[in-house]
């Protein structure tokens, strides 16, 4: 029966009704891929009185959480819930049960855990459907085992502890993952200890506990930590990074959550928790960006220049105030209604890669990711030569700019449900350069509004957008008017990358808004490192996926209200 096809089927097994705790006799198969059992819907209608439909409920083998016995919750269940007699009866005749516990779709692509418990008489059976579920689960090979764990207890609403704690600690204690927990003491702790200190060879993963900028503490540290294990040098624009083996999880407890949203569909902790348990891999883009040479940052998100960098700058002294320090900043900045002059010269993207115009949108299972993916590694030498600044392949353009945005995934978040460039792409090496001229008010109006509603963003005489695997920008200096600047930058020295001094308020330039933090440069150098890093995710499901996952029943037979069962 246990053959290398396991298949264990045609045992009547009791399921417990968790509502009633009735007890019914049942079907339950479980193949190599999935676990099915027959279950009863009822329903009422006035003219038939309660009628139930019987009907096959399947969960896939990788989408199970874990299997255990579950005698103590039962009875315990028993004396909490005043079952009727028959349920005493059942549960006399039949005392070993184990509970399955697996994902369920709940919508809008949240997903739950939930449980469903089988009954059996006989105390071997139960053992063996326990040990061979779980030599199923054992045969998961991308499932995390043992991770380790950031929490930020200041980001967004300062929740991150508790979500953490009351939320996916559960979750991950039934799956038997182990974990090692960190919560930060300060900015950079996270990256620091990922980057000299942490012995990575002991875990399957990192997951972050905060908004995006937690996030980018671990990819700065993880991606920094890789380089210097493989001697790469971040500072060469060209150097050929070596992406970081280790997977990343989000836990959202931020102020905007984009890179969770935008990889799951939704920001919600159970949800995220599951991915990382199931074991998902989702590839992603990280664009490098460097000045003169030098390495500043990288960046999943969004790069902002503008009306986001200006945003970004104002609200950085209103952190008090949480999530709403964005709406307040974002206001204010309208009104200013600045502009600023540069150039702005780019490498476009193959053409294969399809446009940010286009309608092809990047969900679970992208086929212009996946191309991408087996496509990587023959890059050619013609394409190195086509790629260098001044090639014939290069596009330049001059102006003035209300906004430059360069978004490397669709930017999707709740303040925006599409995102700043709904068909960007998460893993295929290019980025989508969004640029806003000069306009009036209310024409910049009308575009921020569609960041939040169905119309066509870019539809507009004053906005061009450019799917790109390079881009560079060039501030307009001429009128450059240094207000307040505490220390010079000394020369030689690292750039005050993460620096705490105020930053400096140019009348003439902005900064750039880097995944919400604010480079300390204008004049910067981006390129896509495509595929670079892995996330517990798989990217948005497809309403029709998830429709299709949802336990869509399927009708064996019908029964009426007298039916014993
Ligand atoms: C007319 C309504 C316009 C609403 C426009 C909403 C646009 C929302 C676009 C969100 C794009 C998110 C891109 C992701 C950036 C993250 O890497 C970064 C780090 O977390 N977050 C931010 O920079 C934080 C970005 C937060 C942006 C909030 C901007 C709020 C703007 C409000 C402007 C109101 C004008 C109304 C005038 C009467
Ligand atoms: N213990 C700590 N004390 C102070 N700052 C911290 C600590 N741990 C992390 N940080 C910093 O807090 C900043 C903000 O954190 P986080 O991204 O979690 O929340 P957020 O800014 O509210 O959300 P979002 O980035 O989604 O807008 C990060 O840049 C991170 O470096
Ligand atoms: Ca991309």
């Amino acid at each position: 029966m246990i053959g290398s096809d396991v298949r264990m089927e045609n045992y009547r097994v009791l399921l417990a009704d968790r509502m009633s705790l009735r007890i019914r006799p049942a079907d339950v198969v479980l193949t190599r891929n999935a676990i099915m059992w027959m279950e009863v819907e009822k329903s009422w209608k006035p003219s038939a009185g309660v009628s139930g439909t019987a009907c096959w409920r399947t969960v896939q083998v990788c989408e199970i959480v874990a299997v255990r016995r579950t005698e103590d919750e039962a009875q315990e269940n028993t004396q909490t819930q005043k079952p009727n007699w028959r349920s005493k009866q059942h549960l006399l005749q039949y005392p070993y049960s184990f509970t399955v516990s697996y994902v369920k779709r709940s919508g809008q692509h949240q997903w739950r855990c939930s449980d469903v418990t089988f009954y059996c008489a006989d105390c071997e059976l139960c053992d063996l459907w326990i040990q061979v579920t779980n030599e199923q689960l054992a045969l998961l090979a991308n499932r995390p085992k043992s991770l380790l764990v950031y929490i930020n207890p200041y980001g967004g609403k300062r929740q991150g502890k508790y979500i953490y704690e009351q939320k996916v600690a559960p979750v991950f204690r039934r799956a038997g993952i182990s974990t090692d927990v960190i919560v930060t003491e300060r900015a950079n702790h996270a990256r620091d200890h990922l980057k000299t200190e942490a012995n990575l060879d002991k875990y399957d993963g990192v997951v972050c506990v905060g908004g995006d900028g937690m996030f980018s503490e671990i990819l700065h540290g993880l991606v920094s930590r890789t380089q210097s294990d493989h001697k790469v040098d971040q500072d060469q624009p060209d150097a050929e990074l070596v992406p970081c083996s280790l997977r990343i999880g989000i836990i959202p407890a931020g102020s905007t959550d984009c890179i969770c949203f935008a990889t799951t569909g939704t920001i919600d902790p159970v949800t995220s928790a599951l991915h990382i348990v199931v074991g998902d891999s989702q590839p992603m883009d990280v664009c490098s960006v460097h000045h003169n040479n030098g390495f500043l940052r990288y960046c999943v998100s969004m790069l902002g220049y503008g009306f986001y960098g200006d945003m970004l700058t104002d609200s950085e002294t209103k952190r008090w105030l949480g999530p709403a320090r964005y709406d307040l900043s974002g206001i204010k900045t309208f009104l200013n209604h600045n502009y600023y002059e540069g150039t702005v010269s780019f490498l476009p993207a193959e053409e294969n890669l399809g446009s940010p115009r286009d309608k092809l949108l990047c969900r679970s299972g992208c086929l212009v990711c996946q191309h991408k993916s087996a496509i990587k590694d023959k890059h050619s030498e013609t394409s190195e030569e086509r790629e260098k600044p001044g090639s014939d392949s290069w596009r330049a353009i001059c102006g003035k700019f209300i906004a430059i945005n360069a978004a490397n995934i669709s930017c999707a978040c709740p303040r925006s449900p599409k995102g700043l460039s709904p068909s960007a792409h998460l893993a295929d090496g290019s980025t989508d350069l969004i640029l806003v001229r000069e306009c009036s008010r209310l024409d910049f109006f009308k575009h921020l509004l569609r960041h939040t509603n169905k119309e066509d963003q870019f539809d507009h005489s004053f906005v061009e957008v450019h799917r790109v695997r390079k881009f560079r920008f060039q501030p307009n200096h001429d009128s450059m008017v240094i207000l307040e600047q505490d220390e010079p930058h000394k020369e030689g020295g690292p750039p005050p990358l993460y620096s705490s001094q105020p930053i400096p308020q140019f009348n003439a330039d902005s900064n750039w808004n880097c995944d919400g933090e604010i480079l300390p440069h204008t004049a910067i150098q981006v390129s896509v490192q495509c595929q670079l890093i892995r996330l517990f995710a798989r990217g948005i499901e497809e309403q029709q996926q998830q429709q299709a996952l949802l336990e869509e029943p399927c009708t064996l037979l019908a029964f009426n209200q007298n039916t014993d069962y």
